[in-house]
Protein backbone atom coordinates (compact mmCIF):
# COMPACT_ATOMS: atom_id res chain seq x y z
CA UNK A 1 0.00 0.00 0.00
CA UNK A 2 1.42 3.44 -0.80
CA UNK A 3 0.37 6.82 0.59
CA UNK A 4 0.62 9.98 -1.61
CA UNK A 5 1.63 13.27 0.29
CA UNK A 6 2.16 16.10 -0.74
CA UNK A 7 2.80 14.78 -4.01
CA UNK A 8 5.83 12.52 -2.27
CA UNK A 9 4.75 8.64 -2.71
CA UNK A 10 5.55 6.50 0.30
CA UNK A 11 5.63 2.94 -0.29
CA UNK A 12 7.55 2.42 2.96
CA UNK A 13 5.21 1.17 5.81
CA UNK A 14 3.97 3.66 8.19
CA UNK A 15 4.40 3.93 12.23
CA UNK A 16 2.49 6.38 13.93
CA UNK A 17 5.49 8.12 15.12
CA UNK A 18 6.76 8.47 11.30
CA UNK A 19 4.12 10.80 10.81
CA UNK A 20 5.75 13.60 13.06
CA UNK A 21 8.73 13.26 10.27
CA UNK A 22 6.85 12.38 7.39
CA UNK A 23 4.39 16.27 7.51
CA UNK A 24 3.14 17.86 4.75
CA UNK A 25 5.34 20.95 4.95
CA UNK A 26 8.58 18.64 5.24
CA UNK A 27 7.22 16.45 2.26
CA UNK A 28 6.55 19.37 0.56
CA UNK A 29 9.69 20.51 1.20
CA UNK A 30 11.46 17.28 0.01
CA UNK A 31 9.28 17.19 -2.64
CA UNK A 32 10.76 20.94 -3.82
CA UNK A 33 13.92 20.42 -3.59
CA UNK A 34 13.81 16.95 -5.95
CA UNK A 35 11.89 18.73 -8.35
CA UNK A 36 14.91 21.09 -8.04
CA UNK A 37 18.04 19.06 -7.72
CA UNK A 38 17.23 15.31 -9.20
CA UNK A 39 18.13 16.03 -12.76
CA UNK A 40 21.42 17.32 -11.90
CA UNK A 41 22.14 14.70 -9.99
CA UNK A 42 21.53 12.32 -12.12
CA UNK A 43 24.01 14.04 -15.12
CA UNK A 44 26.60 14.26 -12.50
CA UNK A 45 26.12 10.74 -11.82
CA UNK A 46 26.78 10.17 -15.62
CA UNK A 47 29.74 12.11 -15.89
CA UNK A 48 31.35 9.85 -12.91
CA UNK A 49 31.39 7.06 -15.64
CA UNK A 50 32.49 8.62 -18.45
CA UNK A 51 35.26 10.24 -16.22
CA UNK A 52 35.85 6.91 -14.93
CA UNK A 53 36.11 5.16 -18.70
CA UNK A 54 39.50 7.40 -19.24
CA UNK A 55 40.93 5.82 -16.43
CA UNK A 56 40.25 2.40 -17.65
CA UNK A 57 41.71 3.44 -20.61
CA UNK A 58 44.78 4.47 -19.15
CA UNK A 59 44.78 7.98 -18.53
CA UNK A 60 45.32 8.99 -14.34
CA UNK A 61 44.02 11.61 -12.79
CA UNK A 62 45.55 14.67 -12.37
CA UNK A 63 44.94 18.09 -11.25
CA UNK A 64 42.91 19.91 -13.72
CA UNK A 65 43.96 22.48 -15.77
CA UNK A 66 41.02 24.28 -16.35
CA UNK A 67 40.96 25.32 -13.19
CA UNK A 68 44.52 26.10 -12.72
CA UNK A 69 43.42 30.21 -11.71
CA UNK A 70 41.37 28.91 -8.41
CA UNK A 71 44.32 27.29 -6.87
CA UNK A 72 46.38 29.83 -7.96
CA UNK A 73 44.23 32.95 -7.05
CA UNK A 74 44.68 33.83 -3.10
CA UNK A 75 40.87 33.49 -1.67
CA UNK A 76 39.51 32.35 1.78
CA UNK A 77 36.39 30.32 2.64
CA UNK A 78 33.73 32.07 4.99
CA UNK A 79 34.78 32.16 8.76
CA UNK A 80 34.28 29.22 11.10
CA UNK A 81 31.73 29.41 13.52
CA UNK A 82 32.93 29.70 16.95
CA UNK A 83 31.43 26.35 17.89
CA UNK A 84 33.19 24.57 15.12
CA UNK A 85 36.68 25.66 15.36
CA UNK A 86 37.70 23.07 17.74
CA UNK A 87 37.15 19.66 16.46
CA UNK A 88 39.95 17.81 17.79
CA UNK A 89 38.52 14.53 18.92
CA UNK A 90 34.96 13.38 17.09
CA UNK A 91 33.28 10.34 17.40
CA UNK A 92 30.89 8.42 14.63
CA UNK A 93 28.22 5.96 14.62
CA UNK A 94 25.37 5.01 12.87
CA UNK A 95 21.49 7.01 14.00
CA UNK A 96 20.90 3.87 16.54
CA UNK A 97 18.95 5.39 19.68
CA UNK A 98 21.06 4.06 22.35
CA UNK A 99 24.40 4.89 19.96
CA UNK A 100 23.71 8.75 19.85
CA UNK A 101 23.22 9.06 23.47
CA UNK A 102 26.41 7.25 24.05
CA UNK A 103 28.06 9.26 21.55
CA UNK A 104 26.74 12.67 22.42
CA UNK A 105 28.01 11.33 26.10
CA UNK A 106 31.13 10.32 25.41
CA UNK A 107 34.28 12.88 25.62
CA UNK A 108 34.60 14.29 22.02
CA UNK A 109 33.88 17.35 20.75
CA UNK A 110 31.73 16.42 17.75
CA UNK A 111 29.63 13.17 17.22
CA UNK A 112 28.98 12.52 13.61
CA UNK A 113 26.06 10.69 13.40
CA UNK A 114 25.72 8.96 10.14
CA UNK A 115 23.41 8.04 7.62
CA UNK A 116 26.25 6.60 5.12
CA UNK A 117 29.01 4.41 6.03
CA UNK A 118 27.73 2.56 9.15
CA UNK A 119 23.98 2.90 8.39
CA UNK A 120 22.12 0.34 6.56
CA UNK A 121 19.48 2.33 4.75
CA UNK A 122 16.68 0.27 5.65
CA UNK A 123 13.11 1.73 5.95
CA UNK A 124 12.72 2.19 9.57
CA UNK A 125 16.58 2.99 9.86
CA UNK A 126 15.81 6.05 7.95
CA UNK A 127 12.96 7.53 9.52
CA UNK A 128 13.33 6.30 12.37
CA UNK A 129 17.32 8.05 12.88
CA UNK A 130 15.99 11.03 11.60
CA UNK A 131 13.37 10.80 15.02
CA UNK A 132 16.50 9.97 17.15
CA UNK A 133 18.43 13.07 15.93
CA UNK A 134 15.51 15.85 16.11
CA UNK A 135 15.31 14.24 19.78
CA UNK A 136 19.15 14.58 20.03
CA UNK A 137 19.01 18.08 19.22
CA UNK A 138 15.95 18.69 21.38
CA UNK A 139 17.67 17.48 24.46
CA UNK A 140 14.72 15.41 25.11
CA UNK A 141 16.39 12.10 23.42
CA UNK A 142 16.16 9.01 26.20
CA UNK A 143 16.46 5.15 25.78
CA UNK A 144 15.97 2.12 28.13
CA UNK A 145 17.72 -1.20 26.82
CA UNK A 146 15.08 -3.37 26.63
CA UNK A 147 17.11 -6.49 27.55
CA UNK A 148 19.29 -4.66 30.82
CA UNK A 149 16.70 -2.35 31.75
CA UNK A 150 19.32 0.74 32.00
CA UNK A 151 18.26 3.83 31.19
CA UNK A 152 19.91 6.62 29.14
CA UNK A 153 19.45 10.39 28.73
CA UNK A 154 22.13 13.12 27.91
CA UNK A 155 24.46 14.68 30.23
CA UNK A 156 25.10 18.45 30.21
CA UNK A 157 26.80 19.90 27.41
CA UNK A 158 26.79 16.95 24.79
CA UNK A 159 28.81 16.70 21.76
CA UNK A 160 28.19 19.20 19.03
CA UNK A 161 26.02 16.74 16.21
CA UNK A 162 27.18 16.56 12.74
CA UNK A 163 25.27 14.60 10.57
CA UNK A 164 26.45 12.27 7.46
CA UNK A 165 24.22 12.19 4.72
CA UNK A 166 24.04 8.80 2.38
CA UNK A 167 26.59 9.63 -0.65
CA UNK A 168 24.77 10.78 -3.95
CA UNK A 169 24.86 7.27 -5.73
CA UNK A 170 22.15 5.72 -3.31
CA UNK A 171 18.38 5.85 -3.77
CA UNK A 172 15.59 5.96 -1.32
CA UNK A 173 13.37 3.34 -2.83
CA UNK A 174 10.48 3.62 -0.13
CA UNK A 175 9.80 7.34 -1.05
CA UNK A 176 9.25 8.36 -4.81
CA UNK A 177 8.31 11.82 -6.77
CA UNK A 178 6.77 11.58 -10.11
CA UNK A 179 6.98 7.88 -10.62
CA UNK A 180 10.56 7.81 -10.22
CA UNK A 181 12.87 7.19 -6.23
CA UNK A 182 14.70 9.76 -4.79
CA UNK A 183 18.00 10.65 -4.23
CA UNK A 184 18.93 9.25 -0.43
CA UNK A 185 21.26 12.29 0.10
CA UNK A 186 18.22 14.32 0.06
CA UNK A 187 16.27 12.27 1.77
CA UNK A 188 18.34 12.73 4.45
CA UNK A 189 19.53 15.92 4.14
CA UNK A 190 16.32 17.89 3.71
CA UNK A 191 14.25 15.95 6.36
CA UNK A 192 17.22 16.70 9.36
CA UNK A 193 17.42 20.44 8.02
CA UNK A 194 13.58 20.16 7.93
CA UNK A 195 13.03 18.95 11.44
CA UNK A 196 16.13 20.55 13.27
CA UNK A 197 16.93 24.19 12.18
CA UNK A 198 14.94 26.10 14.12
CA UNK A 199 16.02 24.44 17.17
CA UNK A 200 19.42 24.36 16.33
CA UNK A 201 19.67 28.24 15.03
CA UNK A 202 17.98 29.21 18.42
CA UNK A 203 20.57 27.80 20.44
CA UNK A 204 22.75 29.94 18.73
CA UNK A 205 24.09 27.57 16.47
CA UNK A 206 23.94 26.43 12.64
CA UNK A 207 22.94 22.71 11.05
CA UNK A 208 25.74 20.81 10.05
CA UNK A 209 26.64 18.26 7.47
CA UNK A 210 28.92 15.85 6.70
CA UNK A 211 29.22 15.18 2.66
CA UNK A 212 30.81 12.06 2.04
CA UNK A 213 32.28 10.16 -1.06
CA UNK A 214 32.28 13.20 -3.92
CA UNK A 215 34.05 12.84 -7.12
CA UNK A 216 34.80 16.49 -8.39
CA UNK A 217 34.08 20.21 -7.65
CA UNK A 218 30.88 20.16 -9.74
CA UNK A 219 29.50 17.92 -6.76
CA UNK A 220 30.41 20.18 -4.49
CA UNK A 221 28.29 23.00 -6.45
CA UNK A 222 25.46 20.81 -6.54
CA UNK A 223 25.80 20.99 -2.17
CA UNK A 224 26.24 24.45 -2.72
CA UNK A 225 23.19 24.83 -4.93
CA UNK A 226 21.17 22.89 -2.94
CA UNK A 227 22.36 24.46 0.55
CA UNK A 228 21.25 28.13 -1.40
CA UNK A 229 17.71 26.95 -2.11
CA UNK A 230 17.31 25.47 1.12
CA UNK A 231 18.39 28.56 2.82
CA UNK A 232 16.08 30.84 0.62
CA UNK A 233 13.27 28.56 0.80
CA UNK A 234 14.04 28.75 4.66
CA UNK A 235 14.22 32.37 4.79
CA UNK A 236 17.36 31.75 6.48
CA UNK A 237 21.15 34.05 5.42
CA UNK A 238 23.76 32.39 3.93
CA UNK A 239 25.97 30.18 5.87
CA UNK A 240 22.98 28.61 7.94
CA UNK A 241 24.23 25.56 6.88
CA UNK A 242 27.61 24.66 7.28
CA UNK A 243 29.74 21.30 5.72
CA UNK A 244 32.41 19.27 6.31
CA UNK A 245 33.73 17.25 3.15
CA UNK A 246 34.91 14.31 3.31
CA UNK A 247 38.12 13.99 0.55
CA UNK A 248 37.62 10.15 0.33
CA UNK A 249 37.97 9.79 -3.96
CA UNK A 250 41.12 9.42 -5.99
CA UNK A 251 39.39 12.20 -8.12
CA UNK A 252 38.24 14.64 -5.70
CA UNK A 253 41.69 14.33 -4.04
CA UNK A 254 43.03 16.65 -7.28
CA UNK A 255 40.11 19.25 -7.06
CA UNK A 256 40.29 19.90 -2.99
CA UNK A 257 40.86 23.59 -4.20
CA UNK A 258 38.16 23.70 -6.32
CA UNK A 259 35.53 21.93 -3.96
CA UNK A 260 36.37 24.33 -0.89
CA UNK A 261 35.94 27.31 -3.71
CA UNK A 262 32.62 26.18 -5.08
CA UNK A 263 31.43 25.55 -1.43
CA UNK A 264 33.39 28.46 0.14
CA UNK A 265 30.26 30.17 2.21
CA UNK A 266 29.09 26.92 3.38
CA UNK A 267 32.35 24.70 3.99
CA UNK A 268 34.43 24.77 7.46
CA UNK A 269 36.37 21.32 6.78
CA UNK A 270 38.06 18.87 4.39
CA UNK A 271 37.98 15.17 6.26
CA UNK A 272 40.79 12.28 5.23
CA UNK A 273 38.19 9.42 4.72
CA UNK A 274 41.05 6.84 4.32
CA UNK A 275 38.85 4.40 3.98
CA UNK A 276 36.57 4.98 1.08
CA UNK A 277 39.77 6.69 -0.23
CA UNK A 278 41.60 3.27 -0.43
CA UNK A 279 38.54 1.46 -2.06
CA UNK A 280 37.98 4.62 -4.65
CA UNK A 281 42.15 4.36 -5.65
CA UNK A 282 41.61 0.33 -5.95
CA UNK A 283 38.38 1.13 -8.09
CA UNK A 284 39.47 4.40 -10.11
CA UNK A 285 42.91 2.31 -10.93
CA UNK A 286 41.34 -0.81 -11.70
CA UNK A 287 43.03 -1.42 -15.19
CA UNK A 288 46.44 -0.19 -14.24
CA UNK A 289 48.04 -3.76 -13.65
CA UNK A 290 50.83 -1.36 -11.50
CA UNK A 291 49.00 -0.09 -9.47
CA UNK A 292 47.32 -3.36 -7.88
CA UNK A 293 47.14 -2.86 -3.93
CA UNK A 294 48.51 -5.73 -1.23
CA UNK A 295 47.04 -7.06 1.62
CA UNK A 296 44.90 -4.40 2.86
CA UNK A 297 46.74 -4.90 6.45
CA UNK A 298 49.46 -3.07 4.81
CA UNK A 299 47.91 -0.39 3.11
CA UNK A 300 48.33 2.24 6.10
CA UNK A 301 48.13 5.63 6.15
CA UNK A 302 52.44 5.52 6.28
CA UNK A 303 52.12 4.21 2.43
CA UNK A 304 53.59 6.96 0.50
CA UNK A 305 50.29 7.31 -1.40
CA UNK A 306 48.27 7.67 2.17
CA UNK A 307 50.51 10.15 3.44
CA UNK A 308 50.85 12.74 0.17
CA UNK A 309 47.00 12.83 0.58
CA UNK A 310 47.26 13.37 4.38
CA UNK A 311 49.36 16.14 4.08
CA UNK A 312 47.93 17.83 0.83
CA UNK A 313 44.72 17.90 2.31
CA UNK A 314 46.33 20.02 5.67
CA UNK A 315 48.09 22.20 3.43
CA UNK A 316 45.22 23.07 0.80
CA UNK A 317 42.61 23.26 3.95
CA UNK A 318 45.00 25.83 5.95
CA UNK A 319 45.73 28.07 2.81
CA UNK A 320 42.27 28.59 2.51
CA UNK A 321 41.47 28.71 6.02
CA UNK A 322 39.07 25.51 6.82
CA UNK A 323 39.62 22.76 9.16
CA UNK A 324 41.67 19.99 8.11
CA UNK A 325 40.09 16.41 9.63
CA UNK A 326 41.64 13.32 10.02
CA UNK A 327 40.14 10.11 9.85
CA UNK A 328 39.14 6.73 11.30
CA UNK A 329 41.73 4.03 12.79
CA UNK A 330 39.36 1.21 12.56
CA UNK A 331 40.86 -0.75 15.86
CA UNK A 332 38.13 -0.70 18.76
CA UNK A 333 39.18 -1.79 22.44
CA UNK A 334 39.37 -5.45 23.36
CA UNK A 335 38.30 -7.25 26.60
CA UNK A 336 41.57 -8.38 27.18
CA UNK A 337 43.44 -5.67 29.04
CA UNK A 338 46.80 -7.08 26.69
CA UNK A 339 45.43 -6.99 23.64
CA UNK A 340 43.42 -3.17 25.09
CA UNK A 341 47.38 -1.57 25.83
CA UNK A 342 48.11 -3.16 22.23
CA UNK A 343 45.51 -2.04 20.44
CA UNK A 344 45.78 1.67 22.49
CA UNK A 345 49.31 1.64 21.47
CA UNK A 346 48.16 1.87 17.74
CA UNK A 347 45.59 4.05 17.95
CA UNK A 348 48.05 6.75 19.78
CA UNK A 349 50.07 6.07 17.05
CA UNK A 350 48.09 6.58 14.27
CA UNK A 351 46.59 9.74 16.15
CA UNK A 352 50.23 11.13 16.65
CA UNK A 353 51.19 11.09 12.58
CA UNK A 354 47.94 12.83 11.86
CA UNK A 355 48.47 15.84 14.65
CA UNK A 356 52.40 15.95 13.66
CA UNK A 357 51.41 16.51 10.14
CA UNK A 358 49.25 19.38 10.88
CA UNK A 359 45.36 17.49 11.20
CA UNK A 360 43.33 19.46 13.23
CA UNK A 361 40.92 17.04 14.89
CA UNK A 362 40.51 12.83 14.08
CA UNK A 363 37.70 10.48 14.58
CA UNK A 364 37.34 7.53 16.80
CA UNK A 365 34.66 4.63 16.29
CA UNK A 366 34.42 3.55 19.65
CA UNK A 367 33.94 5.96 23.23
CA UNK A 368 36.94 3.45 24.74
CA UNK A 369 39.14 5.80 22.08
CA UNK A 370 38.53 8.78 23.10
CA UNK A 371 40.72 9.23 26.17
CA UNK A 372 43.56 7.62 23.91
CA UNK A 373 42.68 10.22 21.10
CA UNK A 374 42.38 13.37 23.29
CA UNK A 375 45.63 12.73 24.93
CA UNK A 376 47.07 12.90 21.83
CA UNK A 377 45.59 16.06 20.34
CA UNK A 378 45.24 17.81 23.60
CA UNK A 379 49.52 17.35 23.86
CA UNK A 380 49.42 19.03 20.72
CA UNK A 381 46.81 21.80 20.75
CA UNK A 382 47.64 22.52 24.06
CA UNK A 383 45.32 26.15 24.53
CA UNK A 384 44.67 26.37 20.86
CA UNK A 385 41.25 25.12 19.38
CA UNK A 386 43.36 23.41 16.06
CA UNK A 387 46.34 23.71 13.76
CA UNK A 388 45.42 26.54 11.08
CA UNK A 389 48.57 27.69 11.77
CA UNK A 390 50.39 24.85 9.96
CA UNK A 391 50.93 25.75 6.55
CA UNK A 392 53.24 23.05 5.57
CA UNK A 393 54.49 25.62 3.05
CA UNK A 394 58.14 24.41 3.20
CA UNK A 395 57.08 20.83 2.34
CA UNK A 396 57.93 20.44 -1.53
CA UNK A 397 55.28 20.16 -3.57
CA UNK A 398 52.61 17.69 -3.60
CA UNK A 399 52.39 16.06 -7.20
CA UNK A 400 50.40 13.65 -9.39
CA UNK A 401 53.46 11.32 -9.01
CA UNK A 402 52.74 11.17 -5.14
CA UNK A 403 49.09 11.05 -4.76
CA UNK A 404 49.16 7.66 -7.45
CA UNK A 405 52.16 5.87 -6.09
CA UNK A 406 51.96 2.64 -6.24
CA UNK A 407 52.39 0.66 -3.04
CA UNK A 408 54.68 -2.24 -1.76
CA UNK A 409 53.70 -5.40 0.38
CA UNK A 410 52.77 -8.82 -0.24
CA UNK A 411 49.51 -10.62 -1.37
CA UNK A 412 49.18 -13.33 1.05
CA UNK A 413 46.40 -16.15 1.73
CA UNK A 414 45.81 -15.47 5.03
CA UNK A 415 44.61 -11.88 3.37
CA UNK A 416 42.84 -13.02 0.97
CA UNK A 417 40.90 -15.31 3.17
CA UNK A 418 41.02 -12.62 5.86
CA UNK A 419 38.99 -10.43 3.29
CA UNK A 420 36.67 -12.80 2.15
CA UNK A 421 35.27 -13.87 5.59
CA UNK A 422 35.18 -9.95 6.30
CA UNK A 423 33.14 -9.80 3.42
CA UNK A 424 31.00 -12.18 3.78
CA UNK A 425 30.13 -11.77 7.65
CA UNK A 426 29.71 -7.50 6.73
CA UNK A 427 27.43 -7.99 3.72
CA UNK A 428 24.92 -10.79 5.67
CA UNK A 429 25.14 -7.66 8.78
CA UNK A 430 24.19 -5.19 5.98
CA UNK A 431 21.22 -6.92 4.55
CA UNK A 432 20.15 -7.20 8.05
CA UNK A 433 20.08 -4.08 9.07
CA UNK A 434 23.24 -3.27 10.53
CA UNK A 435 25.92 -1.07 8.93
CA UNK A 436 29.09 -1.09 11.13
CA UNK A 437 29.67 -4.30 13.01
CA UNK A 438 32.57 -5.58 14.73
CA UNK A 439 34.42 -8.13 13.21
CA UNK A 440 38.01 -9.97 14.27
CA UNK A 441 38.61 -6.90 16.86
CA UNK A 442 38.34 -4.24 13.61
CA UNK A 443 35.24 -2.13 13.10
CA UNK A 444 33.87 -2.43 9.67
CA UNK A 445 31.49 -0.40 7.67
CA UNK A 446 30.64 -0.15 4.17
CA UNK A 447 34.00 1.37 3.50
CA UNK A 448 36.36 -1.06 5.10
CA UNK A 449 34.56 -4.00 3.41
CA UNK A 450 34.38 -2.60 0.03
CA UNK A 451 38.64 -2.62 0.22
CA UNK A 452 38.34 -6.11 1.30
CA UNK A 453 35.76 -7.30 -2.15
CA UNK A 454 37.48 -5.07 -4.30
CA UNK A 455 41.30 -5.79 -3.33
CA UNK A 456 40.52 -9.42 -4.56
CA UNK A 457 38.72 -8.53 -7.67
CA UNK A 458 41.56 -6.23 -8.76
CA UNK A 459 43.79 -9.64 -7.84
CA UNK A 460 41.93 -11.87 -10.08
CA UNK A 461 41.58 -9.26 -12.94
CA UNK A 462 45.23 -8.96 -13.10
CA UNK A 463 45.98 -12.17 -12.78
CA UNK A 464 48.51 -11.27 -9.46
CA UNK A 465 49.40 -14.53 -7.80
CA UNK A 466 49.57 -14.56 -3.92
CA UNK A 467 53.14 -14.57 -1.87
CA UNK A 468 52.93 -18.53 -1.73
CA UNK A 469 52.89 -19.10 -5.64
CA UNK A 470 49.55 -19.79 -5.65
CA UNK A 471 47.59 -17.88 -9.05
CA UNK A 472 44.48 -15.66 -7.78
CA UNK A 473 41.97 -16.79 -10.18
CA UNK A 474 38.09 -17.05 -10.09
CA UNK A 475 37.86 -20.78 -9.23
CA UNK A 476 40.66 -19.79 -6.25
CA UNK A 477 38.07 -17.62 -4.80
CA UNK A 478 34.84 -19.64 -5.52
CA UNK A 479 36.96 -22.68 -3.92
CA UNK A 480 38.00 -20.04 -0.88
CA UNK A 481 35.13 -18.79 -0.55
CA UNK A 482 33.18 -22.24 -0.21
CA UNK A 483 36.14 -23.22 2.96
CA UNK A 484 35.90 -19.85 4.49
CA UNK A 485 32.09 -19.90 4.80
CA UNK A 486 32.33 -22.78 6.76
CA UNK A 487 35.08 -21.08 9.01
CA UNK A 488 32.40 -18.34 9.36
CA UNK A 489 29.58 -20.51 10.07
CA UNK A 490 31.13 -22.67 12.86
CA UNK A 491 32.08 -18.77 13.96
CA UNK A 492 28.59 -17.20 14.13
CA UNK A 493 26.67 -20.66 14.91
CA UNK A 494 23.76 -22.23 12.45
CA UNK A 495 21.33 -19.65 14.03
CA UNK A 496 22.70 -16.30 12.71
CA UNK A 497 23.73 -17.93 9.88
CA UNK A 498 19.96 -18.28 8.71
CA UNK A 499 19.04 -15.17 10.74
CA UNK A 500 21.21 -13.17 8.77
CA UNK A 501 20.69 -15.00 5.26
CA UNK A 502 24.48 -15.54 5.09
CA UNK A 503 23.61 -18.02 2.26
CA UNK A 504 22.57 -14.93 0.25
CA UNK A 505 25.90 -12.48 1.70
CA UNK A 506 28.03 -15.32 0.07
CA UNK A 507 26.06 -15.27 -3.28
CA UNK A 508 26.21 -11.81 -3.60
CA UNK A 509 29.74 -11.96 -2.61
CA UNK A 510 30.27 -14.58 -5.31
CA UNK A 511 28.81 -12.60 -8.18
CA UNK A 512 30.44 -9.24 -7.41
CA UNK A 513 33.73 -10.58 -7.47
CA UNK A 514 33.97 -12.82 -10.32
CA UNK A 515 31.85 -10.19 -12.63
CA UNK A 516 33.57 -9.40 -15.43
CA UNK A 517 33.14 -5.52 -14.63
CA UNK A 518 33.76 -4.08 -11.47
CA UNK A 519 30.34 -3.59 -8.90
CA UNK A 520 30.54 0.11 -8.35
CA UNK A 521 29.60 0.23 -4.90
CA UNK A 522 28.51 -2.94 -2.88
CA UNK A 523 25.35 -1.61 -1.54
CA UNK A 524 23.88 -0.76 -4.98
CA UNK A 525 23.15 -4.84 -4.94
CA UNK A 526 22.34 -5.06 -1.15
CA UNK A 527 20.03 -2.49 -1.04
CA UNK A 528 17.89 -4.75 -3.41
CA UNK A 529 18.25 -7.43 -0.56
CA UNK A 530 17.81 -5.19 2.50
CA UNK A 531 14.42 -5.76 4.16
C1 LIG B 1 35.08 4.40 7.37
C2 LIG B 1 34.12 5.21 8.10
O1 LIG B 1 33.18 5.70 7.56
S1 LIG B 1 34.30 5.36 9.77
C3 LIG B 1 32.73 6.00 10.28
C4 LIG B 1 31.70 4.97 10.29
N1 LIG B 1 31.94 3.98 11.32
C5 LIG B 1 31.53 4.18 12.57
O2 LIG B 1 30.89 5.16 12.83
C6 LIG B 1 31.90 3.18 13.64
C7 LIG B 1 30.90 3.20 14.76
N2 LIG B 1 31.19 2.19 15.77
C8 LIG B 1 30.37 1.18 16.00
O3 LIG B 1 29.33 1.03 15.36
C9 LIG B 1 30.71 0.25 17.12
O4 LIG B 1 31.75 0.76 17.90
C10 LIG B 1 31.14 -1.18 16.66
C11 LIG B 1 30.01 -1.81 15.87
C12 LIG B 1 32.38 -1.12 15.82
C13 LIG B 1 31.41 -2.01 17.91
O5 LIG B 1 30.24 -1.97 18.68
P1 LIG B 1 30.00 -2.92 19.92
O6 LIG B 1 30.40 -4.30 19.59
O7 LIG B 1 28.60 -2.69 20.40
O8 LIG B 1 31.00 -2.35 20.99
P2 LIG B 1 31.01 -2.60 22.53
O9 LIG B 1 30.22 -3.82 22.89
O10 LIG B 1 32.42 -2.56 22.97
O11 LIG B 1 30.26 -1.30 23.05
C14 LIG B 1 30.34 -0.88 24.41
C15 LIG B 1 29.44 0.32 24.58
O12 LIG B 1 29.92 1.38 23.78
C16 LIG B 1 28.89 1.84 22.92
N3 LIG B 1 29.47 2.24 21.65
C17 LIG B 1 30.35 1.55 20.88
N4 LIG B 1 30.67 2.28 19.79
C18 LIG B 1 29.97 3.43 19.87
C19 LIG B 1 29.89 4.57 19.04
N5 LIG B 1 30.60 4.68 17.93
N6 LIG B 1 29.08 5.55 19.43
C20 LIG B 1 28.37 5.47 20.57
N7 LIG B 1 28.41 4.41 21.40
C21 LIG B 1 29.21 3.41 21.05
C22 LIG B 1 27.95 0.66 22.76
O13 LIG B 1 26.68 1.11 22.38
C23 LIG B 1 28.01 0.05 24.14
O14 LIG B 1 27.15 0.81 24.98
P3 LIG B 1 26.46 0.18 26.30
O15 LIG B 1 27.57 -0.25 27.21
O16 LIG B 1 25.68 1.31 26.86
O17 LIG B 1 25.63 -0.97 25.84
O1 LIG C 1 34.11 7.80 5.80
C1 LIG C 1 35.24 7.56 6.09
C2 LIG C 1 36.07 6.64 5.39
O2 LIG C 1 37.22 6.42 5.83
O3 LIG C 1 35.58 6.10 4.39
MG1 LIG D 1 33.61 6.87 3.87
Amino acid sequence: MTIERAQLTIHGAMQPAYDDILTDEACTFLVALVRAFRPQLKSLLATRQLVQARYDAGALPDFLPETAAIRAADWQVAAIPTDLQDRRVEITGPVDRKMIINALNADVKVFMADFEDSQAPSWSGVIEGQINLRDANLGTISYEDPASGKQYALRDNPALLIARVRGLHLWERHLTVDGEQIPGSLTDFALYFFHNYQHRLATGSGVYYYLPKLQSHHEAKWWDDVFRFTQSYFSQPVGTIRATVLIETLPAVFEMDEILYSLKDHIVALNCGRWDYIFSYIKTLKNHSDRVLPDRQVVTMNQPFLSAYSRLLIKTCHKRGALAMGGMAAFIPAKDPQQNEAILAKVTADKSLEANNGHDGTWVAHPGLAATANAVFNAKLGDKPNQLHISRDDDAPITAADLLQPSDGERTEAGMRTNIRVALQYIAAWISGKGCVPIYGLMEDAATAEISRTSIWQWIKHGKSLSNGKLIDKALFSQMLTEESQVVKAEVGDELWQQQSFDKAAGLLLSITTADELVDFLTLPAYELLG
